[in-house]
């Protein structure tokens, strides 16, 4: 099977201009919700990714493989590395939109094992936008930012209105997470998200 994909974007779409009030470069974004397993504090075993405004319509995120993230001995879990860029994606696509948006797709292209110990630098863009549908993708480089690519990622994030969380999630916790962002908002000197659809 070859590894080259069929083109990307799926469909034609349109620049995904990061919104005038996105984050500057080089601004650390901050945990959005505590109990995330990517990027939360309290998620003990989770990844703890961090990401930081990059130029243009980037961000950069950065986890270390630890032992409660492997799959085979010594070496990360593929799953749990879709999940750094699920992740990675995802802060990119809120950050730089400041729109509510749900992973509808996601493809990921393992080519080198990424072992425990070693820190993965995901460099995460905007690639294009169509009506609700914003398409992402992402390289993660092995111990460096030019380290070699050992995953990449393409995805297809869906806007969605507020009710998709007050519907499917839990209310108590999305309170915790509506103080943590307005704290994230707060420490960057920022105003909310718009957050219709
Ligand atoms: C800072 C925050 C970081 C957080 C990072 C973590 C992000 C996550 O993990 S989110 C959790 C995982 N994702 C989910 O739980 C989403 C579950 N899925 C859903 O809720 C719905 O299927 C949802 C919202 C994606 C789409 O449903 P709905 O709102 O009814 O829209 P729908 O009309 O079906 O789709 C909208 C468009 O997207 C397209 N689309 C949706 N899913 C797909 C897909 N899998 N493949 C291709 N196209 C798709 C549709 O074809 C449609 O296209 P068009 O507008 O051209 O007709």
């Amino acid at each position: 099977m070859s590894r080259v994909s069929q083109p990307w974007p799926p469909v034609p779409v349109e620049p995904a201009v990061p919104h005038p009030k996105a984050p500057s470069p080089g601004t650390e974004l901050g945990v959005h919700f505590a109990e995330c397993f990517g990027c939360g504090d309290e998620a003990d075993a989770g990844l703890h990714l961090r990401s930081t405004v990059g130029e243009g319509q980037v961000v950069h995120s950065r986890f270390t493989v630890t032992a409660a993230h492997q799959g085979a001995p010594g070496l990360a879990h593929g799953g749990l590395l879709a999940c750094a860029f699920d992740e990675a994606l995802g802060s990119a696509v809120g950050n730089l939109m400041r729109r509510p948006a749900v992973t509808g797709k996601l493809e990921t292209d393992f080519r080198r094992p990424v072992p425990v110990g070693s820190t993965l630098f995901i460099e995460a863009r905007l690639d294009g936008i169509a009506g609700r549908k914003i398409y992402v993708s992402a390289d993660g480089h092995l111990d460096a930012e030019d380290g070699p690519v050992a995953v990449s990622a393409r995805a297809l994030f869906v806007v969605v209105g507020f009710e998709h969380f007050s519907t499917h999630g839990d209310p108590q916790a999305l309170e915790k997470l509506a103080e943590q962002h307005k704290k994230n908002l707060q420490q960057r000197g920022e105003r909310d998200w718009e957050i219709n659809p």
